[in-house]
């Protein structure tokens, strides 16, 4: 993990902003993204700003507890991103998306896992060297209370094999990595290995 000053990762957030939308998986205000800054603070996106159209002015600071660093309205999610810092001293960046496979694959599932079996893309995930595995992407069912979530998830994260990213029930999808660049391979293996599972069903179907 190499923790970076709020100018830079002002320009990857804005920058991650713009990609996440291009995709479709920011639509609506959708989205929120951090960065782990040199002085212990992160950065965060402002709450309800459009993510495909950040300005350096909707990128903000806040404390390792939440707070505020300069009076503006963090992400309404910022909680899970500083849980997944504190679980995971090595991670420097968090993405959370709202894309319609992801989503869709969070409702159609009841259990709290869905596993990818064979895909080469698993080996886009840290610490995965072979298509030849399983991996299970956790879910966990939504709540407008952060704490919930968080308490509901964590031990799935902690789990032997568990990826850097879970799902949350009709909400989104939650990834990190070391940087920006590592978790933006995370976000955008999973879903393609969930468009992957999409496109094998309507095929046998
Ligand atoms: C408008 S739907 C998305 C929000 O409710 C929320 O889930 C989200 O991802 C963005 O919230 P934000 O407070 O802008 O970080
Ligand atoms: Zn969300």
């Amino acid at each position: 993990m190499t923790a970076i000053s709020f100018p830079e990762a002002r320009r990857q957030i804005v920058a991650v902003g713009r990609w996440l939308d291009g995709k479709g998986w920011a639509p609506a205000t959708s989205g929120n993204y951090s960065v782990r800054l040199d002085d212990g603070s992160f950065a965060v996106t402002v709450s309800g700003r459009h993510k495909g159209r950040l300005g350096e002015e909707d990128v903000m600071r806040v404390s390792a507890d939440g707070a505020s660093l300069d009076g503006k309205k963090p992400s309404a999610e910022t909680a899970l991103h500083l849980a997944i810092y504190r679980l995971f001293p090595e991670a420097g960046a968090v993405l959370h998306s709202h894309s319609p496979d992801s989503v869709g694959l969070s409702r159609a599932v009841a259990g709290d896992g869905f596993t990818f079996t064979g895909h080469e893309m698993l080996k886009a995930l840290p610490g995965n060297p072979t298509h030849d595995a399983s991996v299970v992407l956790p879910i966990v069912d939504n709540s407008q209370d952060m704490a919930v979530i968080d308490g509901a998830i964590t031990p799935a994260l902690l789990a032997a094999g568990a990826p850097p990213a879970y799902l949350i029930r009709s909400h989104g999808l939650y990834g990190w990595g070391r940087d920006m660049a590592e978790a933006e391979r995370v976000i955008e293996a999973i879903e393609f290995m969930v468009a992957t599972e999409r496109a094998e069903r309507s095929f046998r179907a």
